[in-house]
């Protein structure tokens, strides 16, 4: 069997991760693992860890890590047999320590956008709370204002994409990323793409993952997972 192939795409708040991830997935074939979905699909079925996650994001706090890789470990190691692309984890250094002592991964995809394009973005950000999908008023808006195109069921802003909560949350991010990338830096599997549009960095990413996905690893059936 060829080699299957890891990823993980980083970036703070409102960078494209979400976006792009769901481009990868539909064109590459990878499985697409949020770490946020899945927290709230744990949330949703009231496992332990769901309860438990809920106690944190109810105060705006970050997962602890070892609740993190309890969900998502067991989960990654059902899907030995998929390529898969990871959002939102590794976080932590911590995190990324235990996620490379089960995988090796192939590329790290680190979105870098400035903060005004980041505030501008997030400003129009409207989320449908229990699936994680995001819309943007201008750049790719629902079919119905205010609803979400799958299920009809309200959008939400939520409280922590307001400019005045961005500056306290990238702050966080650059801090706790900082580690992790440099992690990936020295393992030589970091690639960083600068822009301020999700449309000229595409392009980018594609002809890299073009290069780096064994042929016959592309299989649209193994589209995300949501
Ligand atoms: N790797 C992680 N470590 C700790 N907590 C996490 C992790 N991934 C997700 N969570 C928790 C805390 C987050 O506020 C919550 C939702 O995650 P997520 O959907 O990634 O939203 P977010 O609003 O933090 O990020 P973004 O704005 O970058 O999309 O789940
Ligand atoms: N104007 C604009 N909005 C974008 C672009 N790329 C993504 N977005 C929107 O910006 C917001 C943040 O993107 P998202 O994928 O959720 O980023 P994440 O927080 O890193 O997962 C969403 O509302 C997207 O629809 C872009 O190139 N231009």
């Amino acid at each position: 069997m060829s080699k299957l192939f890891r990823a993980v795409i980083m970036g703070p708040p409102g960078s494209g991760k979400g976006t792009i991830s769901e481009r990868i997935a539909h064109s590459f074939g990878l499985k697409h693992i949020s770490s946020g979905d899945f927290v709230r699909e744990n949330i949703s079925a009231n496992t332990e860890a769901g309860v438990l996650a809920k106690t944190y994001i109810k105060k705006g706090l970050l997962v602890p890590d070892h609740v993190m890789t309890r969900l998502l470990l067991p989960r990654l190691e059902e899907m030995t047999k998929y390529s898969w692309l990871l959002d939102g984890f590794p976080r932590t250094l911590a995190q990324a320590d235990a996620l490379n002592s089960i995988c090796d991964l192939d590329v790290v995809i680190n979105l870098n956008i400035p903060l005004e394009t980041l505030k501008e973005r997030l400003r129009h950000r409207w989320t449908h709370p229990s699936s994680g999908r995001v819309y943007n008023m201008y750049f790719n808006p629902p079919r119905i204002q205010g609803l979400d195109d799958i299920t009809g069921e309200q959008l939400i802003q939520q409280e922590d994409d307001r400019p005045e909560a961005l500056v306290a949350r990238l702050r966080h991010y650059k801090d706790i990323a900082k580690p992790v990338i440099d992690l990936y830096k020295a393992k030589s599997i970091l690639y960083t793409f600068s822009d301020t549009e999700t449309d000229r960095i595409w392009p980018n990413i594609s002809t890299l993952l073009s290069t780096k996905i064994p042929i016959g690893q592309s299989d649209a059936r193994c589209a995300s997972t949501h």
